[in-house]
């Protein structure tokens, strides 16, 4: 079993303030892989003053050298690829496949996308032509807390570690206690690119503890956030009393209208994007919503595709789907699906209970509801599992207002060969993102969402910007 009881603080492994043992669970046999240790107040406190001191000298560091370090993180981040896609798929149970390609490729794609930010950005920028002496100078917020959560682990820690070092800001990581050895595995190379000692720390824990005590604390200036709207509400009420800066990327509920022009892939596509990582993506478009003339087809084509997934242990080589994360998560998944046949959707794959063969592990099986009406909790709730819920629709009014009958607005998705439909839709989907005909969003494209989905937005120029002051600076002498 993998030991692993210190956390990194002021650029060194150190020894918790207490023993508090957590045992990490691989969720494809259930049994303990790693013991870790959960921080409390006085290692919460030992990282949040390292991060202090360091960040004057850090802060005042050219933006090139830091650039040229998180270069070098990313380097070796590269070079460790598959040690890192161990760490994540045993710890939260990718498929060890799927964990080295997208896993861990998101990783180095977002340090990719905000070094060339950090290039392009323009630090101190004239205001404009009718006033020529002012200047817009950004400038690092300070200490940042990031916390964040297990099911694209290197997707989030990349996104806020390296935009707060470009940034010019020093920090707390609290990853997921769900997933703490990929995040410690990635300290190791924040040490081995030589980053200056108390810029970055991480001290594991859990929301409670270390997560609350560093959102509350007064000496950190900002707290950073990925995770459920649940716990972005608590962290926003913790953090109100001094006032920090809260950037939030929460849950989702995505829905991806197929009109009846969509392309022959369009059904497939969606049904595999939502079954992707076990269905454990707040961008995930649980909610297909089909034209009616082709719903019957649809409804079909979804449930074989769903049929077709196959699901087995992280370790096993392949493109199948691997387990859920915990019990509580399989629990949770289990009880929606129950509820979704009560309150009357018609199971067309899947249901309750674990996939043939498979009676230990917290697997699930590929599930798709039809006839899912606006209502039901199967449509509105985030179920964070691969439970797909298929609706029908008349006309593009009824289908842009069901998309938008939701809480959240992280991603919405459209299907149509209608060049004037699409452009309809995107501006009037009120989400974050919009992606439209199986498009993925380019380099440096910023996420997040409207609603309860948050208010951050992470990656390239836009992730740097949640990590920076705006200084109005007038009286800017004139250039020589
Ligand atoms: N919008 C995005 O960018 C995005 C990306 C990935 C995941 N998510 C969301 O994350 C959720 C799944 O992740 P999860 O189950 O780990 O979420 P979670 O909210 O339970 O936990 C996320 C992190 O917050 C910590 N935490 C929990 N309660 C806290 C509190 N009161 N104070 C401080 N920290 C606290 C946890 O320890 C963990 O590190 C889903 O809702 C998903 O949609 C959002």
């Amino acid at each position: 079993m993998i030991e692993k009881k210190e956390f990194y603080i002021n650029g060194a492994w150190t020894a918790p303030a207490a023993a508090r043992d957590h045992e990490v669970i691989n969720p494809s046999n259930e049994e303990p892989c790693a013991v870790i240790s959960l921080g409390d107040q006085a290692d919460t406190d030992a990282a949040v003053a390292a991060a202090k001191r360091a960040f004057p000298a850090w802060a005042s560091t050219p933006v090139e050298d830091r650039i040229a370090k998180v270069e070098k993180l990313r380097d070796i981040y590269k070079r460790r690829g598959e040690e890192m896609a161990q760490a994540i798929s045993l710890e939260m149970g990718a498929p060890i496949d799927m964990a080295s390609t997208q896993q861990v490729g998101a990783g180095s794609w977002h340090m990719d996308a905000l070094i060339k930010a950090g290039r392009e950005f323009h630090w101190v920028a004239p205001l404009g032509d009718h006033a020529p002496n002012d200047r817009i100078v950004h400038e690092p917020i300070g200490v940042a807390a990031m916390i964040t959560p297990w099911n694209w682990p290197m997707n989030q820690i990349s996104l806020k570690v390296a935009a707060g070092l470009i940034a010019g800001c020093t920090m707390v990581l609290k990853p997921s206690e769900e997933s703490p050895l990929s995040a410690m595995l990635f300290a190791e190379m924040v040490d081995e690119a030589g980053i200056p000692a108390g810029v970055f720390n991480l001290v594991n824990g859990d929301g409670a503890g270390v997560g609350s005590q560093l959102t509350a604390h007064p000496d950190v200036d900002m707290v950073s956030f990925t995770g459920s709207s649940r716990a972005g509400k608590l962290i926003s009420k913790s953090a109100a009393d001094t006032l920090k800066r809260v950037s939030l990327e929460l849950g989702g509920k995505g829905a991806n209208l197929i009109f009846a022009d969509a392309d022959d892939k369009a059904v497939k596509r969606g049904v595999l994007h939502c079954m992707n990582n076990t269905g454990q993506s707040c961008n995930a478009p649980t909610r297909m919503m089909v034209e009616r003339s082709i719903y019957d087809k649809a409804v079909e084509t979804a449930a074989e595709v769903a049929q077709s997934v196959t699901v087995a242990a992280a370790d096993q080589s392949g493109n199948h789907m691997g387990p859920v994360v915990n019990k509580t998560q399989f629990d949770k998944i289990q009880d929606l699906i129950q509820t979704g046949i009560d309150e009357g959707a018609r199971l067309v794959a899947g249901g309750t209970g674990r996939p043939e063969g498979l009676n230990r592990g917290f697997f699930i099986k590929p599930t798709v509801f039809a006839d899912v009406t606006p209502d039901m909790t199967i449509a509105r709730e985030e179920i964070f599992g691969p439970v797909l819920s298929i609706m029908a629709f008349d006309n593009e009014e009824q289908a842009l207002e069901m998309a938008n009958d939701t809480v959240y607005g992280l991603t919405n998705y459209v299907q149509t060969q209608d060049p004037a439909r699409l452009k309809r839709a995107a501006l009037a989907l009120r989400s974050g993102m919009v992606e439209m005909n199986g498009k993925g969003r380019g380099l440096g494209s910023p996420f997040g969402g409207m609603k309860q989905s948050g208010n951050g937005r992470e990656g390239g120029k836009w992730g740097l910007e949640d990590f920076l002051e705006v200084k109005a600076v007038s009286g800017w002498p004139d250039e020589a």
